[in-house]
């Protein structure tokens, strides 16, 4: 008899060969933030807690070259896709002194640098490893790409990658911020090429920009990207992300930035992320109704995580109901694939809630003081900005504004009339 098809599970990807990448130099925190352990952490909460019994582990494997160059230049790649006996050739052949160009592998020369730890790195944040790196990369790449194709066919219900080296700084000729090859843009182009996918939506919650993410798509009305990062006014890393930002030629409207100003007084929490989403990400989300989600899913807002590397304290449960909402979209199609994040138990906690959201379990409710809490005058203020540009892109969100200054508790109930344009 005809078995019948099991309702689609949540798939988890994850391989060992990521947590080897690092630094010659052998140091972790605070030297190297971004560092193995990040991911060992991650994978041991979500194995402790049973979350993996109760997904579809994937198989990851290594983006191919190809895939690879579908977003970045085939110098880039045969840069750093290294040597390995199934690469091309090209790779770093080696280091200069400080400020030396590298060796010019076929992908022409590339300037690594001599870090103060003395490691060696592409820039003063981001060591690079001869042995690992290459696999670590092009194996994070692959895993997003896996989950992603099998979503989309309906092969999985949706997907968390617990993957590093993260990817969203990558620029299609440039490794930058800890990134090499920029996965979920990877991802989002294969979905185009290969399966002629139409609409797909990337929310990027780290609390950084996603230059690169940003930069690929800034002319394709195919890929909405919306981040909401900590800007102020530019000078938070990376800089880029300003609210005017918003995509050029046909990829016009395309691009969303919701820019946090006015430092860490106070630092932003719940109410202002579930501010922006409910005002700003979801209405927009809902207009462009995209075929799948990808979400370039960063821990690093979370409370815990110091100044130079977040500042904020966005909880677990928030990030669950950020989760859960955007699986309103796209029949629930929604890939999360993990970014920065760097304060080890927040980081566990946040993906163990965002795992239980995809597996549609009951969430915990972010704490009541958060959402009694009306957003910071200052956060208002970027959301009434953020909603004045967009709103020459997207007329309907004006129908959120009165939504902007108040409380989740208050606003929760007119968000379904707001919707309807009763408000
Ligand atoms: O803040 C960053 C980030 C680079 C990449 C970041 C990310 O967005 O979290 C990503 F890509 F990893 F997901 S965050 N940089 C690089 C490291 N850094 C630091 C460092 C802090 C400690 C040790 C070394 C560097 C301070 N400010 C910066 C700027
Ligand atoms: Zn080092
Ligand atoms: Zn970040």
């Amino acid at each position: 008899p005809l078995v019948g098809a099991r309702a689609p599970a949540t798939g988890l990807a994850y391989d060992p060969l990521m947590l080897k990448h690092g630094c010659s130099c052998g140091a972790h925190a605070p030297t190297h933030p971004e560092h193995g352990g990040r991911l060992q952490s991650v994978w041991a909460r979500l194995c402790e807690t049973n979350l993996v019994s109760r997904t579809e582990r994937t198989r990851p494997r290594k983006a191919t070259f190809e895939e690879l160059q579908s977003v970045h230049t085939e110098a880039h790649v045969l840069m750093f896709a290294g040597r390995g006996r199934d690469a091309g050739g090209g790779g770093v052949a080696g280091v200069g002194g400080v400020g030396g160009a590298a060796g010019a592998g076929a992908g022409g020369v590339r300037q690594l640098v001599r870090l103060a730890c003395g490691g060696v790195g592409v820039d003063s944040d981001t060591a690079w490893s001869e042995a690992h790196t290459a696999p670590a990369a092009r194996m994070a790449a692959g895993a997003v790409l896996d989950l992603a194709l099998r979503t989309a066919r309906g092969e999985l219900r949706n997907g968390f990658a617990v993957v590093r080296p993260p990817g969203h700084h990558a620029e299609p000729n440039q490794a930058m911020g800890f990134c090499f090859f920029n996965s979920v843009a990877i991802a989002a182009r294969t979905l185009r090429t290969r399966m002629g996918l139409q609409r797909i939506l990337i929310v990027d919650w780290d609390v950084h920009h996603g230059n690169g993410t940003q930069q690929i798509f800034y002319e394709d009305p195919h890929v909405l990207y919306v981040s909401i990062h900590r800007h102020d006014e530019g000078n938070f890393f990376p800089g880029t992300g300003a609210g005017t930002e918003c995509g050029a030629g046909a990829g016009l409207g395309f691009n969303v930035n919701v820019p946090w100003s006015a430092g860490l007084s106070p630092p932003l929490g719940d109410a202002e992320y579930l501010a922006a989403f409910r005002a700003i990400v979801m209405p927009i989300a809902k207009e462009y109704d995209p075929e799948i989600v990808l979400v370039s899913c960063g821990f690093d807002a979370a409370a815990g995580h110091p100044a130079p590397l977040g500042g904020y304290n966005v909880s677990a449960a928030c990030f669950a109901h950020m989760t859960r909402d955007l699986m309103q979209l796209a029949n629930g199609k929604v890939v999360l694939s993990l970014e920065g994040g760097y304060d080890l138990p927040a980081m566990c906690d946040c993906a163990q809630e965002c795992v239980r959201a995809l597996l549609g379990e009951r969430l915990a409710a972010p704490h009541y003081a958060e959402l009694a809490r009306k957003p910071h005058p200052a956060a208002q203020e970027v959301l009434r900005s953020t909603m004045a540009i967009q709103a020459h892109h997207w007329p309907k969100i004006k129908r959120y504004s009165e939504l902007i200054g108040m409380s989740a508790l208050e606003a929760g109930p007119l968000v379904a009339a707001a919707r309807l344009g009763r408000l």
